[in-house]
């Protein structure tokens, strides 16, 4: 069995998550923006561990996100209790309909638009950093930029704390593989009208180097 796997988006979070290990048996790996190749990269990565003997015992999706401001504020970390897949549905003149509400057969939608994060995992997450704010983490293919998306986004969320574009690819890839998921977050930035010159990467980043002791 291996360690962890530890997924992130871009190569600068997973130099800030390794910046901060403690364990030398966790593996941390960009593979990308967005669910889709988050989740074919880290199904790979699991099949191929598995292949080789060396199974993952479990996967973390982590990096930056962007924040619902008064659930938590810029600089926080963020542990997920699910991962939602936000945008995943159909839009309707009576407003957005979930995935699991289109009437589609069971079989055809897998694990649903939510994946739980692992209770198990979780608990260890949470008893290494006690200061983190958890509930829902939303997945999104399109960053919220608006007012009234934001709006609309806590009112079909109310107790998700943040957004990313990653965390339910991964999830659904480690269900597939039957190993346990979790998702940590730093929030760089404020979710609502873009304003990319108000992101705060370097705090966010920094905060990722010192929740990374937590991943072992
Ligand atoms: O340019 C850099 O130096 C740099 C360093 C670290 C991260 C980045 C990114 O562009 C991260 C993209 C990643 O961040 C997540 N994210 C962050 N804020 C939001 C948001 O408001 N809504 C959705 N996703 C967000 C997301 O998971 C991206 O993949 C650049």
């Amino acid at each position: 069995m291996s360690g962890l796997l530890v997924v992130t988006a871009v190569p600068a979070e997973a130099e800030a998550v390794r910046a901060g290990l403690t364990d030398p048996t966790v593996t941390v790996t960009p593979v990308g923006v967005g669910p889709a190749v988050a989740g074919a990269a880290t199904a790979r990565l699991l099949a191929l561990a598995e292949a080789a003997g060396r199974p993952y015992r479990a996967v973390v999706s982590a990096g930056v996100a962007g924040g619902f401001i008064g659930r938590v504020e810029v600089g926080d970390t963020v542990l997920g209790t699910a991962s939602i897949a936000a945008d995943l549905g159909a839009e309707s003149p009576d407003g957005f309909i979930p995935v699991d509400e289109l009437g589609m057969p069971p079989a055809m939608l897998g694990v649903g638009g939510v994946v739980p994060t692992d209770s198990g995992l979780l608990a260890a997450l949470r008893a290494a950093l006690p200061a983190a704010t958890t509930g829902p983490v939303l997945t999104v293919s399109t960053v919220t930029g608006t007012t009234a998306s934001t709006e609309e986004l806590r009112r079909r969320h109310p107790e998700a704390v943040a957004e990313a574009m990653e965390g339910y690819g991964v999830a659904v890839a480690a269900a597939q593989a039957r190993v346990p998921f979790a998702e940590l977050r730093t929030i760089s930035n404020p979710i609502g009208p873009r304003d990319r010159d108000a992101w705060r990467l370097r705090e966010a980043l920094t905060a990722l180097t010192a929740a990374a002791p937590a991943l072992r």
